[in-house]
């Protein structure tokens, strides 16, 4: 048997094209071919279950091997097999209907990839890299004749006689000039370890040595001797493959360290497993946080029945979960189309609001057994869960039962618990209820204080995301209002009838005003004057919720510019219930009473940490002098 013939194509330059447009990810040669080998074998697998095939199976196995003098690299398998026609059939006519539609194509294409999966050319890699390719296989057909066949990367090819004395296929490629890099133990072993790690049948890829009990010497100490193993790549059957109900939390925590060798333990993970609409298995880990957000994305490794794809899981995972770990592998997910089609496809759309569902019940549930051990994770997951709130409208409704509200007293409540405590303290004269938060405790502490003191409760927001979590609640939560808890003096953070009655006369107040501004003498202060509580401070410095809002979504570059613009304006609301100012307001030295009111204003300044530089140094020398 010997035969020549053409690649069935109708254009001569393909491989040309191939190898230029290829170039970018060469290395995917490797996971074509030990895909197509692993197919091989699972397909005589089961053709033998029906009954087709009644030989013996042996171990099926994958071998990957290469040699750098021969500059040859091998894959070969035991499974199924073609014959010399099956060859033609399926090697030379390629799988696709034209060439001209390919030509076409291929100039949109961003990357290898893409044309792959487009036009069934997984085996055609193989001249990315080689330039010559040779075949030999035996067909598990019986009777079958060994084939071997070989081709130089131009469209000629050439049958004959092959090798093989058992069933299986050998694919040998002769590594081109420019791709001598694989010739490389470690460069092979890499790309294993990165698309075949999990593949379902064992490759292997040289050899390793292990050390194993070899009885006991002279002196009855242990011995122990050195052997030559196969080196299998790959666990066949990764976690996710399996029940749940067969897995301990033991192996979930072990095939995370197998993942993601120097990370800390996962705090809980959601085994993914459906099979209708769509298919789709994984494991999803909700990882500690740390604060460089980015270097923690990607970390979800896509998979199509155990071959790794890649790690760019956008549009198939929700936004919000970019941060979580683990697998996902599915059939279903088109990997090799090209993103746009990515975002418009239904299955796609479909598992990324399963997720989003999975991931809501899981956290439901966790709160509904434990509510003590949630509480203890919320700091963690607590970004997860109002991020998501932020972001989709679904997850809102499902998770507005379990997220939480966290107070400056390291308290936690669900939002309608912590509606229920604030409701008789903290609802104003028009029945509009008033969420008082900081987020920064230490800088705002007179404020907090102040406020504690009027009974009001001071929830911590100061998490990134709490700017936009506060506006969705706003948005979402009937008559209830966030404001920061510096945004006014306590007495006015919540408007209620009670206001207290004025000790000054209003005389006396436009004096009282008149002696602060000039003491002050700055144009972004305003002095005004209130009735307070005698107890609060004599002065308090404020910026405005509404004003400070805007200026920080102009900061954030929210479309608010003209507020970007405003010099900063603060308030300072001078408390006339407060003995010192009858006492700035009776005292005769101007030098005195301009003293005592810079003193007085300073000291509201610096309670905020907005004392600095001279006026600080100012302020202290001016302390000393009035001590
Ligand atoms: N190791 C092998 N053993 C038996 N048949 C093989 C082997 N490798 C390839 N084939 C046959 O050649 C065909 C073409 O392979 P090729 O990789 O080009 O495309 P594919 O596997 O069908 O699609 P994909 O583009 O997804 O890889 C396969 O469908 C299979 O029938």
């Amino acid at each position: 048997m010997q035969e020549k013939g053409t690649i069935s194509i109708h254009t001569e330059n393909i491989f040309p094209i191939i190898k230029k447009f290829l170039y970018s990810d060469t290395e995917i040669f490797l996971r074509e071919l030990v895909s197509n080998a692993i197919d091989a074998t699972q397909k005589i697998k089961r053709l033998s279950s029906l009954g087709q095939y009644n030989g013996e199976l042996g171990d099926l196995r994958v071998e990957v091997s290469f040699d750098e003098k021969a500059k040859t690299i091998t894959i070969s398998d035991n499974g199924l097999g073609m014959t010399a026609e099956e060859i033609k059939k399926y090697i030379n006519q390629i799988a696709f209907s034209g060439a001209t539609e390919f030509v076409e194509k291929f100039k949109e294409a961003k990357d290898a990839n893409e044309i792959i999966g487009r036009f069934g050319l997984g085996f055609y890699s193989a001249f990315m890299v080689a330039d010559r390719v040779e075949i030999e296989t035996l067909s598990y057909q019986e009777g079958a004749e060994p084939a071997h066949w070989t081709c130089d990367g131009s469209t000629e090819f050439e049958i004959s006689e092959g090798s093989l004395a058992e069933r299986g296929t050998e694919i040998t490629l002769h590594i081109n000039k420019d791709s001598e890099e694989f010739l490389s133990q470690q460069r092979l072993q890499e790309i294993l370890d990165k698309y075949c790690k999990f593949l379902p049948v064992p490759i292997k890829f040289g050899t390793k040595t292990e050390t194993e009990d070899d009885g006991e010497d002279e002196e009855g100490k242990p011995k122990y001797k050195t052997i030559e193993v196969d080196n299998i790549i790959n666990d066949t059957n990764p976690i996710w493959t399996k029940a749940p109900a067969d897995l301990k939390d033991e192996d979930y925590l072990n095939f995370y360290k197998q993942l993601y060798p120097f990370s800390e333990d996962p705090l809980f993970w959601i085994h993914l497993n459906v099979d209708y609409p769509f298919n789709l298995t994984g494991v999803l880990y909700f990882p500690k946080l740390k604060n460089d957000f980015e270097i923690q994305r990607n970390k979800i490794k896509l998979f199509s029945r155990q071959v790794f794809i890649t790690d760019e899981v956008k549009d198939i995972v929700p936004e919000f979960l970019m941060l979580l770990h683990g697998v996902i592998d599915s059939p279903d997910i088109p990997l090799n189309v090209s993103r746009s089609f990515l975002q418009a496809d239904s299955s796609v759309k479909k598992i990324n609001s399963y997720i989003t569902k999975k991931v809501a019940d899981k956290l439901a549930e966790l709160f509904k057994a434990d509510r003590k051990a949630y509480e203890e994770k919320w700091t963690d997951i607590g970004l997860f869960v109002k991020y998501g709130m932020v972001s989709e409208e679904k997850f809102y409704d499902k998770a507005k039962d379990f997220v939480l509200l966290s107070n400056t007293k390291n308290e936690n409540f669900t939002l309608s618990e912590y509606k229920d405590k604030v409701t008789p303290e903290q609802t104003d004269k028009d029945g509009q209820l008033v969420y008082i938060y900081t987020n920064d405790p230490a800088k705002q502490d007179a404020f907090i204080q102040s406020a504690n003191k009027k009974g009001y409760d001071i929830l911590l927001m100061n998490s990134p995301i709490d700017n936009h979590f506060i506006g969705q609640l706003e948005q979402k939560l009937e008559k209830t209002s966030f404001k920061r808890v510096d945004a006014d003096v306590a007495d006015k953070l919540i408007k209620k009838e009670d206001a207290l009655e004025h000790v000054l006369t209003e005389e006396q107040a436009t004096k009282v005003k008149g002696i602060f501004d000039k003491a002050i003498n700055k144009p972004a202060y305003k002095v005004e004057l209130e009735s307070l509580n005698p107890d609060e401070l004599p002065v308090t410095v404020t910026m405005d919720e509404f004003m400070r809002r805007m200026k920080e979504m102009a900061a954030m570059g929210g479309g608010m510019g003209f507020y970007g613009s405003m010099p900063d304006n603060y308030k300072v609301i001078v408390n006339g219930n407060h003995k010192l100012i009858s006492r700035i307001l009776n005292e005769e030295n101007e030098e005195v009473q301009s003293a005592l009111s810079k003193q007085a204003f300073d000291l509201a300044l610096l309670s905020q940490g907005l004392l600095t530089g001279a006026e600080l140094t100012e302020f202290v020398n001016r302390s000393v002098n009035l001590i």
